[in-house]
């Protein structure tokens, strides 16, 4: 069971704070192959219905005052609409993924190509990785810490070329790798949702699914993360953990029930959203968005320059 309380655990003041996305419609979503435990081929798929609750998620940020750019589906790649998995942008260098499963691995370049389209002004496109390396299913930023999941998808090796081609000690920013042992969480943002960075609360919060970790990675979220809310099996089932954070505002599956309560007690605003067709995929919030982090350091610049 999620950990809860009946009263408030915080005094930290959660703000909003304006984010990019990318999006991919799922004009083509369907399960007509396995490779995750979610995925039964034999199951039908309602597209037009997948299609009304994607399109009610991107309303949902745009009403928040996020901006959410959308990449075109193609034909032949039912499981484009995990944009999350597409890539990983940090301080405006965009890395496109590679795909463990063939399935998937045309994605890679699709997702490449959107970061040369006039939308993507801004973010320096850096390629498709070499090595196996699934996005932001897997990578996760908060605050100067890539949370990096392995075990099922991204690979050591990967870790080690975001690291290198993102120039994350240039940036700052310390990669710390998490192995995943249970084939349902398979990504890492199945096991474990960034809620808030600290950049304006002072506090930076986290929840995940002890079980999904290894011992090894269960000590280390302890260790970075004492005060974070740990979610139980009954939430982290219904891909309750992959959720998008802006600060304030979590958007998550509707059917994390505990889950929501917890984040409320935190000073959060949960925003329940359904996504049962997507969720077919092995899929939910998190996975159809794809965060834009643009540079800091040259946005700063070019207001600098502007001539008031
Ligand atoms: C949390 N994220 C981004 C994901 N978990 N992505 C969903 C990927 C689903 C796809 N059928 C697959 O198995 O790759």
């Amino acid at each position: 069971m999620t950990q809860t309380t009946a009263q408030p655990q915080t005094t930290a003041q959660r703000i909003a704070t304006p984010r990019h996305y990318l999006m991919c419609p799922p004009t083509y979503f369907d399960v007509v192959y396995a490779i995750n435990p979610w995925m039964d081929p034999s199951s039908p798929v309602d597209t037009a219905k997948a299609l009304a609750q994607w399109e009610v998620l991107r309303a949902t940020y745009e009403a928040r005052g996020h901006r959410v750019d959308v990449i075109e589906p193609e034909p032949g790649l039912p499981d484009m609409v995990y944009a999350a998995n597409g890539g990983i942008v940090v301080g405006g260098r965009a890395l496109a993924a590679r795909f463990t499963y063939p399935e998937r691995a045309a994605e890679g370049p699709a997702y490449d190509r959107w970061f040369d389209t006039p939308a993507a002004q801004g973010y320096r496109r850096l390629g498709e990785a070499v090595e196996t390396m699934e996005g932001e299913g897997d990578l996760l930023l908060i605050g100067k810490v890539l949370l990096a999941g392995t075990g099922f998808r991204t690979t050591p090796a990967g870790h080690a070329e975001v690291a290198e081609r993102l120039e994350l000690a240039e940036q700052g920013i310390e990669l710390v790798p998490l192995e995943l042992v249970d084939p349902r969480y398979y990504h890492l943002d199945t096991a474990l949702s960034v809620l808030d960075d600290g950049a304006v609360s002072g506090e930076t919060v986290v929840a995940y699914h002890p079980e999904a970790f290894s011992p090894a990675a269960q000590e280390t979220l302890r260790r970075l993360f004492p005060d974070a809310i740990l979610v139980g099996a009954e939430d982290a089932a219904v891909l309750g953990l992959n959720v998008v954070s802006d600060g304030l505002h979590v958007f998550l599956s509707e059917r994390a029930r505990d889950y929501a309560d917890a984040l409320k007690e935190r000073g959060f605003v949960p925003v329940g959203i359904d996504l049962s067709e997507i969720f077919k995929g092995g899929g939910s919030v998190k996975c159809c968005t794809l965060e834009l982090r643009p540079d800091a350091a040259a946005a700063t610049a070019t207001t600098e320059e502007t001539p008031r």
